[in-house]
């Protein structure tokens, strides 16, 4: 991690807004947060609360925000190359080249974040055995199923070995095996100093793995702690719980007879 900050992620007053035809549509309403180096942050909330939007901005995918942001001690707006050196992505669906094979997908990613070629195949080979993939190492992308292909996102997400790693619902798709793996990975990772951000509609494993747990809601922080500080302020026992009790939502078997209703009448 950069020698420059001791503040892995510093933002200030976050806002954004998306334009749809003329008419703003304000998303993101103030987010203030302080992450340090070695945590592990759960960021959750409800469907349009912001998550996506949050981690594309700290990526450097949407430039267009309001407020401060200060990541490994390099400012977003002004030194965002430094920031991409340093910080892996790992979203929940991405465009893979699909005529490739994971092989050259891996090279390709390897190249733009300018690491040395056989240092590139040395970790492809490695990592692609461990991910159970070897065998597809030369198939074309196109032919690989939702978890297969989330394997490939997850090791070039990972391969440059980033300070930092972003994560928009990494384990969709993935079978129990890989989810215990990756778990584990991001732990040791965690101990190792390097931070991760972790958006994610899995409870549980937000629960488990989390060293802070963010709820937002409509674009706001409506709670920031550990899982013990959030069940000590909601009493539910469960992440689950927690989260609907926080955000609002309850009745849910009443809803779903009505929704059963809806079709059946
Ligand atoms: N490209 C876009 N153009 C216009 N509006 C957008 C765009 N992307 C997201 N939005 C809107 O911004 C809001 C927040 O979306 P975002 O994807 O950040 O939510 P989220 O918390 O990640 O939701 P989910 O849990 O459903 O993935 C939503 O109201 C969504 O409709």
């Amino acid at each position: 991690m950069s020698e420059k900050s001791l503040t892995a992620i510093s933002i200030k007053n976050l806002e954004n807004s998306y334009t749809n035809g003329n008419i703003p549509n304000k998303v993101l309403k103030g987010i203030n947060l302080e992450i340090q180096p070695g945590q592990i942050i759960g960021y959750i909330g409800p469907n349009g609360a912001g998550k996506s939007t949050t981690v594309k901005i700290l990526c450097g995918l949407l430039s267009d925000f309001d407020g401060d942001i200060n990541i490994l001690g390099y400012d977003l707006r002004t030194q965002s190359l430094e920031i991409k050196k340093r910080i892996g992505y790992i979203p929940e669906n991405a465009a893979l080249y699909d005529t490739l094979t994971p092989r050259e997908y891996l090279q390709f990613v390897g190249e733009l974040h300018a690491m040395d070629a056989e240092d590139i195949n040395l970790k492809i080979e490695k990592l692609l055995d461990l991910f159970e993939m070897k065998a597809h190492a030369d198939e074309r992308l196109n032919s690989f199923s939702k978890g297969m292909r989330q394997k490939i996102l997850i090791i070039s997400g990972l391969i440059h070995n980033p300070d930092i790693i972003f994560m928009d619902e990494p384990l969709s798709g993935l079978d129990a095996n890989s989810v215990i793996i990756i778990k584990e990975i991001l732990t040791q990772l965690a101990r190792e100093g390097k931070t991760i951000f972790y958006s994610s509609h899995i409870m549980d494993v937000v629960e488990k793995i989390s060293d802070r747990i963010i709820l937002i809601d409509d674009g706001r922080i409506i709670a920031d702690g550990s899982f013990e500080d959030l069940n000590a302020k909601a009493h539910s026992g469960s992440l689950e719980n927690i989260f609907t009790e926080l955000t609002g939502t309850s009745g849910h078997s009443e809803k779903a007879e009505e929704i059963i209703n809806v079709f059946e009448n």
